[in-house]
């Protein structure tokens, strides 16, 4: 009988980042979880506990706060860019990098005098994500936000679904449509390079646009289905965004019922709820261009996607 080592990677997981940008009066905040994944030449590590190629977790947790020191700390993309190319560049037997970022943001607070110097509030809705794979055959990135929690009192239906002996749920014609978007969205790569990572993105802009129209379009769509108001979210991206490929969303259907007031003499059109926490409905989806190139590995360590 053989037996053989399989698909394996490893890496430090969850490096808590902060880096304070001191060089104006006006300090500027990254506050980042950092994940990385290293493939390459690790039999002898695996089979006979030969650890000469074993770029140890620790040293590439020290990377992290080193190159961020070094480099400073641009966009989640870039870091994530910057980090990968180290590891593969560095370390002949690391053949390829997957740095794995969630991004927490913060804001100035506001006082009587504007938006403090170097006193901040965490804000944002929703967390900041991205996701940059390197090998030999190239450079992908997948930027993403999850929780973005969103919720429509109105204009959300749901019906013509089949009834089994077992289906109990009465057709809507008004429902709360509620749900946690997770969405998760692949650049094209430049042309000119396969399979290198886009170099003239600006990962900020990208960013606010995307989940605008991500908002938007949850708003502003009649949900028929949670389903379709997905699709409708991903294809407003991909309409105006020439340079994603691909957009993927996870979301739970965060159901909320009706409470029966009907025992207190009352009636209740849809006003009093129940927000359910379990279980929920979840709803993934991948909506991409049809000449989409090839998404290569840029999936390949990007947690719990369809
Ligand atoms: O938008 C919905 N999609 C479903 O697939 C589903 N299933 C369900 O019970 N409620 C809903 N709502």
């Amino acid at each position: 009988m053989g037996i053989r080592l399989g698909r394996n990677e490893y890496g430090k997981a969850e490096v808590r980042l902060v880096h304070v940008d001191r060089s104006a009066d006006d300090h500027r905040i990254k506050d980042l979880n950092v994940s990385t994944r290293l493939r390459g030449d690790m039999e002898a590590v695996h089979t006979r506990g030969d650890n000469a190629n074993c770029l140890t977790t620790d040293t590439q947790k020290n990377t992290v706060y080193a190159l961020a020191r070094e480099h400073g700390v641009a966009a989640a993309e870039d870091f994530g860019l910057l980090l990968a190319r180290h590891f593969t560049g560095e370390h002949a037997p690391v053949h390829g990098a997957a740095v794995e970022l969630q991004e927490f943001a913060w804001r100035r607070i506001p006082t009587a005098e504007g938006p403090h110097g170097h006193a901040f509030v965490r804000s944002g809705a929703e967390t900041r994500t991205a996701v940059v794979t390197a090998d030999r055959g190239g450079e992908w990135v997948v930027s993403g936000f999850e929780g973005l929690t969103v919720l429509k009192s109105a204009d959300s239906e749901f019906r013509g679904f089949p009834r089994t002996r077992f289906t109990t749920l009465a057709e809507t014609g008004e429902r709360i449509l509620a749900t946690d978007v997770t969405a998760r969205w692949r650049y094209v790569a430049e042309s000119s390079a396969p399979g290198r990572a886009p170099q003239a993105v600006d990962w900020d802009a990208a960013y606010e646009r995307v989940k605008a129209l991500v908002l938007e379009a949850f708003a502003t769509t009649r949900s028929l289905a949670l389903q379709q108001s997905l699709y409708a979210m991903g294809e407003a991206v991909l309409r105006e965004r020439a340079d994603i490929a691909e957009i993927r969303f996870s979301m739970p259907n965060n159901h909320h019922f009706a409470v029966d007031l009907a025992p207190f003499g009352m009636d209740n059109p849809n006003v009093v709820l129940h927000a359910a926490d379990r279980p929920y409905g979840r709803i993934e989806a991948a909506v991409e261009r049809d000449d989409a190139p090839d998404a290569g590995r840029a999936w390949d360590s990007v947690p719990g996607f369809v």
